[in-house]
């Protein structure tokens, strides 16, 4: 096959956008693109790989729904609006790109990132964007090699027996005697605009990039979901800092721990409402070796001794960001080892600043901005045990990731003999 090479203009200089197809609609899961995978928007682990390779002129995230275009954004991504045309079920990714493309003629080469490949990493980013830039290639897909011995089907009323694809039944290969084969495996498709604009994502001058197998994830089906969760844990990108074990989570009491609303009785008693859903959430946290701390702005002192937590908390707090500084100071924490929910203005410093941030679903929208992790329940609704959830799952990280420098090293120390 040939899609007609089209090697003009497509130098490092050439406009390279990186462009993530996100419809709303789904075949299996409901808003697959935008679901949480280990605490992260579907769509949000490629973004985050795609703006940390710092190889893209643009970033896209082409939709036609409103809440994958929030998500979109937080991530840093602009956004086209797609139409109804390209956005239905039958309708390919091809379709999609060349619609963007008629909208965007500043765009050269189009990287169509697929979000339901999150073990991207930006080092695989980068390497495509110089055999597109400096190699000349007009495309460059991404595959995957297996040791999977394929047979002939068999439909049924048919006379015919199965037959051997790729192996010898009278002499099975080993695996470490196979170089086995070379899979599409759906995480990128890098093609120039001459190219797409043929009708193809693949061809010209056509090369492809083998990732890593435990880098190759693509989710298809609901069942895929849990393992991807998994792989993305011990295989995911998850941003240029290295990670580090939460040891403190500071927590906002008025909008987080509780709804916020605050019921006054004649004689000046106030009443707060909260979930016991976060109490536990505190106490696994607890539980789990990580203190938890609470202020607010206001003065809730009488509120906050009935309720009988156990935390250490500042009340009056005129600003969150000084006295975040100095509980990490005199923990001697590092940012990294401090999480943050919060969900008002007064919480935008201090969200920036910790190593893990966090609102609730209804926090004002420049909280949500400043924040990692958007929740998907409300202030007072669960929020913090939902967060504590998301905490547990970056511990999981830590650990596997420690784990795999521990083997690293332990082999680099066998092969040393
Ligand atoms: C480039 C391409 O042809 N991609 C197709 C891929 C590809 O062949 C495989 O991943 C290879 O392993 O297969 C499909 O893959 P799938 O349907 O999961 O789509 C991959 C991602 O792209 C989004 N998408 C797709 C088409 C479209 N018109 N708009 C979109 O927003 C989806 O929401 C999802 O995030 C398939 O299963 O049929 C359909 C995709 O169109």
């Amino acid at each position: 096959m040939d899609g007609g090479a089209a090697a003009d203009g497509g130098g490092p200089g050439a406009h390279l956008a990186a462009l993530v197809l996100a419809r709303g609609g789904s075949k299996g899961i409901p808003l697959k693109n935008i679901k949480l995978l280990a605490g992260v928007p579907l769509v949000g682990w490629v973004l985050r790989a795609a703006a940390d390779a710092g190889v893209f002129h643009s970033i896209w995230v082409s939709t036609d729904h409103d809440e994958i275009e929030k998500v979109a954004k937080q991530f840093g991504a602009q956004v086209h609006r797609r139409s109804p045309e390209v956005s239905q079920d039958s309708s390919t990714s091809l379709e999609a790109i060349r619609e963007f493309l008629n909208h965007h003629h500043e765009v050269d080469i189009v990287g169509n990132i697929q979000a339901t490949s999150p073990c991207l990493h930006p080092s695989d980013l980068i390497k495509v964007a110089d055999m597109i830039q400096k190699e000349g290639f007009d495309s460059v897909f991404s595959v995957v090699r297996r040791h999977q011995f394929r047979w002939s089907e068999v439909k049924k009323g048919e006379n015919k027996m199965t037959e051997p694809q790729n192996l010898n039944p009278a002499k099975r290969y080993r695996r470490q005697d196979w170089p086995g084969e070379l899979y599409e495996n759906g995480s990128f498709y890098f093609a120039r605009r001459q190219l797409i604009e043929k009708g193809y994502l693949q061809g010209g001058k056509m090369a492809y990039y083998e990732m890593r197998a435990e880098h190759s994830v693509d989710i298809d089906i609901d069942i895929d979901w849990p393992i991807a969760e998994q792989r993305v844990l011990s295989f995911g990108y998850f941003g240029k800092e290295p990670l580090k074990e939460v040891k403190l989570l500071v927590c906002s009491i008025d909008g987080c721990l509780t709804n916020g609303r605050i019921y006054v009785s004649e004689d000046r008693k106030e009443m707060v409402c909260y979930d016991y859903r976060d109490i536990v959430g505190i106490d696994l946290l607890k539980k789990r070796g990580i203190q938890v701390r609470l202020i607010s702005d206001r003065d809730c002192s009488k509120t906050l001794s009935a309720m009988q937590l156990g935390c250490i908390a500042k009340v009056s707090a005129t600003n969150k960001l000084e006295v975040l500084e100095e509980w990490q100071r005199d923990m001697g924490l590092s940012w990294k080892e401090v999480s943050y929910l919060g969900n008002e203005e007064s919480d935008v410093e201090c969200l920036k600043k910790a190593g893990m941030s966090g609102v609730p679903a209804d926090a004002c929208v420049v909280a949500q901005k400043a924040a990692g992790y958007i929740c998907k329940s409300n202030g007072g609704c669960g929020a913090v045990r939902e967060f504590a959830e998301h905490i547990f799952l970056l511990l999981e990280k830590v650990n596997s990731s420690r784990k795999q420098m521990e083997e690293m090293s332990s082999a680099g120390e066998k092969m040393g003999k």
